[in-house]
Formats: structure tokens, C-alpha cells, sequence
């Protein structure tokens, strides 16, 4: 399955994603987590991105595009993929669109997961993740780990990501709204869109998930 998770920041795509993907054997595409990687290995890429990413503005496109290509050619990814966090503009979505005709592949479905605006800056000021793995979430009052700053799952240390402030979450939210939302419009023509209510229990919001990728098959 080709499948694309969209949502404002903090509706739970990453912890959504790492679950599908699991449940259905696809590879899990976090253009954020490979962002983030190119940060902590102090890449060239990853220099350009931190200064738009640290302010909540989208990476330029060019590059942004081309690092997701390239993770996608992989041979994991071959048999299906789950995109987090890509296509985030119309630009972004056309240039999969002609990606995926290349290769005479389509998408399955686009997930679109929502939650209420105070309810996703809640989430994001209180989000720790674990150094090791961005899978290893904590909230500091929702789901804190047992030891402060410190990883239940593997003994990582906790920190909060750069673009997690209150005013850069802000700006985010902004970016998602008027660059982000449209591509919502733009897979509704195509008939892919799913909406899913992102809230209550996560493992509920795991089950809404699959049963509407089973609803879709
Ligand atoms: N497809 C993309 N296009 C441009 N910038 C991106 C893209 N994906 C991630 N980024 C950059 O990485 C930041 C963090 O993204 P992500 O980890 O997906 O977090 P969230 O969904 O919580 O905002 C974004 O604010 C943006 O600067």
C-alpha cells in the first residue's frame, strides 16, 4: 500500500505512522525524522533545513523533494510506503503525483488525521522525545516517563525539539493551514481522502485508521 498521513502538528501522525506501517509491513517516510538525521549528522542539507525548520517554515521544495525521492527509490520502499509529514503543498503533491506516474504506481489512500487547535499546541508544549529513536514519545503530563528526561523504552535522553515553542508552534500551525490544508482538497478530487477524528485513546485512533484503509480497499 501507498499511503500519505497529513495533519496539523501534534495530531499524532508520527505515532500513527510508526503503528501502520508496522501493522501493514510498509516503511515508514518521515521527511521531519529525515531532516532531523541530516541535523544530528551535521550534513549540508541539514544546516539549510534547521534555519526554516527552527523558524516553522517549510524546507524549500527542490531539496525537499529530491531527499524524499531518493528514500523512496529504496528497495524497502518498493512494495509501498507510508508517507508522514510529505507532501506538505500542492507543489510538493504534483511532484509525487508525477514520481509515483513514472513508475506506473498510484496511491492507495491519504489519511487525514484531525484534532482541535488547542487541543495539538496542549500536545506540542508538552512533547518530549527520546534522542535515540522519535518513536519514543513522552508528554509531560499525558504520558510522562517514569524518570524524568529519561527514555522508559530504552534509557535515551528526553528533549524537546527545537521548533516545539509555544511561538514556533504557532507559526507552524499557520504554514499548515495555508500550505498544507489545500493538498487535502487536492486528493479529495482524486477520491483518496480519509478523515480520521485523531483524538481520545491512541489505540483507538490506530483502529479508526486501518478501518479506514480496509473500507478503501
Ligand atoms: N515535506 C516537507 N516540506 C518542507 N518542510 C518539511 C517537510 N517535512 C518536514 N519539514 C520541516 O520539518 C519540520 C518538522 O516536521 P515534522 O517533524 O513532520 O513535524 P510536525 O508534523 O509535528 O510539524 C517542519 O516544520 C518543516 O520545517
Amino acid at each position: 500500500m501507498r499511503i500519505v498521513l497529513v495533519g496539523p502538528p501534534g495530531a499524532g501522525k508520527g505515532t500513527q505512522a510508526t503503528r501502520l506501517a508496522e501493522t501493514l509491513h510498509i516503511p515508514h517516510i518521515s521527511t521531519g525524522d529525515l531532516f532531523r538525521a541530516n541535523i544530528s549528522q551535521q550534513t549540508e542539507l541539514g544546516k539549510l533545513a534547521k534555519s526554516y525548520m527552527d523558524a516553522g517554515n517549510l524546507v524549500p521544495d527542490e531539496v525537499t523533494i529530491a531527499m524524499a525521492k531518493d528514500r523512496m527509490e529504496q528497495p524497502d520502499a518498493e512494495g509501498g510506503f507510508l508517507l508522514d509529514g510529505f507532501p506538505r503543498n500542492v507543489s510538493q503533491a504534483e511532484a509525487l503525483d508525477e514520481l509515483l506516474e513514472t513508475e506506473d504506481m498510484k496511491l492507495d489512500a491519504v489519511l487525514d488525521l484531525e484534532a482541535p487547535e488547542d487541543e495539538v499546541v496542549k500536545r506540542i508544549a508538552g512533547r518530549r522525545v527520546c534522542r535515540n529513536d522519535s518513536a519514543h514519545v513522552f508528554h509531560v503530563t499525558y504520558t510522562p516517563p517514569k524518570k524524568e528526561g529519561v527514555c522508559d523504552v530504552c534509557g535515551g535522553e528526553l528533549y524537546q525539539r527545537d521548533d516545539d515553542s509555544e511561538e514556533t508552534v504557532r507559526k507552524r500551525l499557520e504554514v499548515y493551514h495555508t500550505q498544507t490544508e489545500p493538498i487535502i482538497d487536492y486528493y479529495k478530487s482524486q477520491g483518496l481522502v480519509a478523515t480520521i477524528a485523531a483524538t481520545g485513546p491512541v489505540d483507538e485512533v490506530t483502529r479508526r485508521a486501518l478501518e479506514a484503509l480496509k473500507r478503501d480497499q
